[in-house]
């Protein structure tokens, strides 16, 4: 027969095999600790009773939130903030709102990010008779580091917000070449190089953790509990870690279909930034199976597969019946059973534990995505290139972050509601920004290596072409589309929604963990000495 060639990525074998990843161990999953940290628990939540000035309420939420610690106190958050938003609306003019930039900052961050609408007009008191920001200010640089961090916390059309960002980021910028303070430099550094707002939770709280040991207004109690919760944590992940490597292993894809990435500890990282709270390990185990899924199917049609194999796969999963696989080629027709078998098991759990037969919302996401791929490799096989708003109307799906999600809804929701499934058929706006986000950041960082072997032209390349702009111009247009879609997902967050704080949250947390995955080029498939590090700081190494 005719010899097919094939394109091939060349990816490197895994740098976590099997048996190291079983050989995990930590002392961290003992019952002892169980006792130790509550202890430790009812200590900060006496602490938050206690405090009664408004600044030192709002400090004490932060550096619980950067330690990875206010999940334990949601409770008391909420009975801390709410009278903060109140007492505004009742008009109490306290004394911040003149002077105070820090604190002003702070409040608004907080407010918004615990869904409360308050307005960019508290930063007007900081402002000159022409309506710019005092010069005066740079000098105060806490407070310009605390109106950085809140400007990302902005909606379409607020320019009083993005005129905060431009002249934060201008002063702080040049504050660290003068290398004056080093800790307070460390901090804007880190800031400047991603906002609070979009940083992936654990990484947040690791980073922070060592700040946090060297700072003189250190709280011993604070320090110790975040030690320790985040090592506890860490061995929760551990285990969902071990369980969900047996599935991959159990599968034989990485054996069988050698040409795609073999990405099992990346794969499950991802779900560790979506969601890392240590009760929901089943959403982790499961959401590491459909990433791994993921990895495999997008690699059999950006990779290997011909157009004609390809239109066969697409078949196959939009009908979802097993003797589909007679017409498919041997590769596929292990790939196509591990997903039928996987997902079909995903629909018994939710059968069994609440009564919905909901394959059907899985289905459609599959077939959904296939098609996506299939269309990419059309266009790449014909050497179309799109606009780029016709590349993204498709890549928002073929990104995979709706397949992603709308598992994810049914991983963590119960009871289900039929007013969000109806919505989630659609795609609701947060899956579609949470998208958009992913793959703009995703073709920041993979499009080069891509290119090289072979794919369909990314959002880089489409305006390229479309407008005859640099790629140092294409990519600072795609960087700007990433912070412009940030502003849609701050929106939609603070209107109502029939899904949970949690799915939300899963939503910002994927487009967060994109950002991060990708900041130094391909954190997944290139396996980067970052993402590397990240695995061993999150997943493998206690905090001594
Ligand atoms: C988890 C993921 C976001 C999803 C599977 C692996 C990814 C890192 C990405 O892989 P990539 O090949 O870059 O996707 P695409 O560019 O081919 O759509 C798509
Ligand atoms: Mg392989
Ligand atoms: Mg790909
Ligand atoms: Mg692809
Ligand atoms: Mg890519
Ligand atoms: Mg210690």
């Amino acid at each position: 027969s005719l010899e097919i060639s094939r394109r091939s990525a060349n990816y490197r074998p895994p740098i976590w095999q099997y048996d190291y990843i079983q050989s995990l161990r930590s002392e961290y999953v003992e019952e002892s600790c169980t006792r130790q940290i509550n202890v430790l628990i009812e200590q900060v939540r006496m602490m938050l009773h206690k405090v009664v000035d408004p600044l030192e309420q709002l400090e004490l939420i932060d550096v619980l939130q950067r330690l990875g610690l206010s999940y334990h106190f949601e409770a008391e958050l909420k009975r801390i903030l709410e009278p903060l938003y109140s007492n505004d609306h009742r008009g109490d003019t306290d004394t911040w709102k003149t002077k105070n930039l820090y604190a002003t900052a702070l409040k608004f961050r907080l407010l918004r990010q615990h869904g409360y609408s308050v307005s960019q007009d508290v930063f007007n008191s900081f402002k000159d008779e022409r309506g710019k920001f005092k010069a005066c200010l740079c000098e105060d640089t806490k407070g310009m580091l605390s109106l950085y961090e809140a400007s990302f916390l902005s909606m379409e059309g607020e320019n009083i917000l993005d005129e905060a960002k431009d002249f934060s980021t201008k002063h702080l910028e040049d504050y660290v070449k003068q290398k004056k303070n080093k800790n307070l430099a460390t901090m804007i550094s880190h800031s400047l190089e991603l906002p609070l707002h979009w940083r992936m939770l654990r990484s947040e709280a690791r980073w922070f953790i060592d700040i946090y040991r060297s700072k003189q207004d250190m709280n011993p109690i604070l320090l110790e509990l975040a030690e320790l919760d985040f090592n506890i944590v860490q061995a929760a992940h551990q285990e969902d870690l071990k369980q969900v490597s047996r599935w991959w292993k159990s599968t034989g894809l990485a054996e069988n279909l050698s040409f795609a990435r073999d990405r099992l500890m990346e794969n499950f990282l991802w779900t560790v930034g979506v969601i890392f709270q240590p009760q929901f390990g089943y959403c982790r185990r499961m959401s590491t199976k459909v990433n791994a899924l993921i990895t495999t199917i997008d690699d059999v049609y950006d990779v290997y597969g011909t157009l004609d194999e390809l239109e066969l796969f697409t078949d196959a999963v939009e009908r979802w019946d097993i003797d589909a696989i007679d017409e498919l080629p041997d590769y596929m027709k292990i790939c196509f059973i591990a997903l039928h078998n996987s997902i079909n098991e995903m629909a018994f759990d939710t059968l069994k534990e609440q009564g919905f037969h909901v394959i059907r919302y899985f289905k459609k996401a599959w077939a959904d995505i296939c098609r996506s791929y299939l269309l990419e490799a059309k266009w790449y096989y014909s050497g179309y290139t799109p606009s780029l708003q016709e590349y993204i109307e498709n890549s928002w799906i073929s990104i995979s972050a709706p397949t992603i999600l709308v598992h994810a809804y049914f991983f963590v929701t119960n009871p289900i509601t039929k007013e969000a499934l109806d919505c989630l058929e659609e795609y609701p706006n947060i899956i579609r920004w949470s998208s958009m986000i992913l793959r703009l950041a995703d073709d920041l960082g993979t499009s080069t290596d891509e290119l090289k072997r072979g794919d369909v032209p990314k959002s880089i390349q489409c305006y390229m072409n479309e407008t005859g702009a640099s790629e140092e111009e294409a990519r600072e247009h795609i960087r700007f589309l990433i912070s412009a879609t940030w502003k849609k997902m701050n929106e939609d967050r603070a209107t109502s929604s029939p899904f949970s704080e949690t799915f939300i949250e899963i939503a910002l947390n994927l487009a967060r963990m994109a950002q991060c995955m990708y900041q130094h080029g391909d954190g997944h498939g290139a396996g980067n000495h970052e993402t590397k590090d990240r695995v061993l700081s999150l997943l493998i190494q206690p905090i001594p």
